[in-house]
């Protein structure tokens, strides 16, 4: 191929690129704005350059005629994350879409690769109109978290800087701290998981506070005066001992006292 038949053969490999990052900034974009948070830290994408789509191709043997279907590589778009939770629900929202086909997915956090590397891959066969019909182009989707990303961009350039001479004692410690990475996921994961814990106890506190005091209103308005200033020095107490349990039994005794109140009964 001389360097129009490459320009025109990379083409749609480029659009697929670009239309894949559209489109997965939007879906961060609209995660944020409906949930306030989104799994998608940024996104990054890249065609393969032509020496290392021959370097590739030569390693793997692939026929330069079916290096479209040879070297699933070319079109590459890769998405970070916060927390490795996150890395699932972005391939989630992968597989629910219509406009790309899901080929096969590699987990290499499960199933870690050799050198250390983590990472999930999903294999997609992505569809980019030209102007002379459809065509189907393979694309690499590689999701992982911050940690795997910032190991994996600094093993990348050592390897690509020291080729095979890297020392073994270097290939250790590199092992080493990939593991040091995922342990920092796990550990981020972890304080996560506690901030979300302590957020909905809190949330659920606010709300039952709200509840309480709204009920106590309520009997104000039936003229249960002294029923409802009861209730709110014994409110006031089990909320000042944090007591949840006696909060949701006095809410319990509250209700009833509305019902009572609403039947005209007497306390
Ligand atoms: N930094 C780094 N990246 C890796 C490593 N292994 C895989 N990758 C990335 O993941 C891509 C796909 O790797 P594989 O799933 O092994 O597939 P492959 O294309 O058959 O394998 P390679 O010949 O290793 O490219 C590579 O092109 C790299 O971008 C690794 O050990 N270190
Ligand atoms: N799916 C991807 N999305 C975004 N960037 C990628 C993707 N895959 C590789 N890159 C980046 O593209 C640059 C060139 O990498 P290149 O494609 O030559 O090699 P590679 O993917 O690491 O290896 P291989 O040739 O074995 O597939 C590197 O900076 C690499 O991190």
């Amino acid at each position: 191929m001389d360097g129009r038949d490459w320009g025109l053969f990379l083409q749609p490999y480029e659009q697929a690129v670009e239309e894949l990052k559209v489109k997965l900034k939007t879906l961060r974009t609209e995660l944020k704005n409906r949930e306030a948070y989104s799994p998608i830290e940024f996104v990054t994408g890249r065609v393969k350059r032509i020496s290392s789509i021959l370097e590739k191709a030569k390693r793997l043997s692939v026929p330069m005629e079916q290096i479209d279907t040879g070297i699933e590589d070319i079109a590459g778009i890769r998405i970070m994350c916060q927390f490795v939770d996150d890395i699932h629900r972005v391939a989630g929202f992968i597989r629910l879409r219509k406009d790309l086909k899901l080929v096969y997915e590699k987990d290499y956090i499960t199933n870690f690769k050799e050198s250390g590397y983590r990472s999930y891959h999903m294999i997609v066969e992505y569809p980019v109109q030209t102007a002379i019909g459809l065509k189907h182009v393979l694309a690499e989707i590689q999701i992982r978290t911050l940690a795997m990303n910032f190991w994996a961009t600094i093993e990348h350039s050592l390897n690509y800087k020291y080729k095979e001479s890297l020392p073994d004692e270097v290939r250790d410690r590199l092992k080493k701290a990939a593991e040091a990475a995922s342990v920092l996921d796990s550990e981020m994961s972890s304080i996560r998981n506690e901030i979300l814990d302590a957020q909905r106890d809190f949330e659920e506190k606010s709300n039952m506070f709200t509840s309480v005091l709204s009920d106590i209103q309520e009997l104000y308005f039936f003229n249960r005066v002294r029923e409802a200033v009861q209730f709110q020095l014994r409110f006031n107490e089990l909320w000042e001992q944090e007591d949840t349990f006696g909060i949701r039994m006095l809410s319990d005794e509250i209700k009833t006292a509305i019902s009572r109140a609403k039947k005209g009964g007497t306390t």
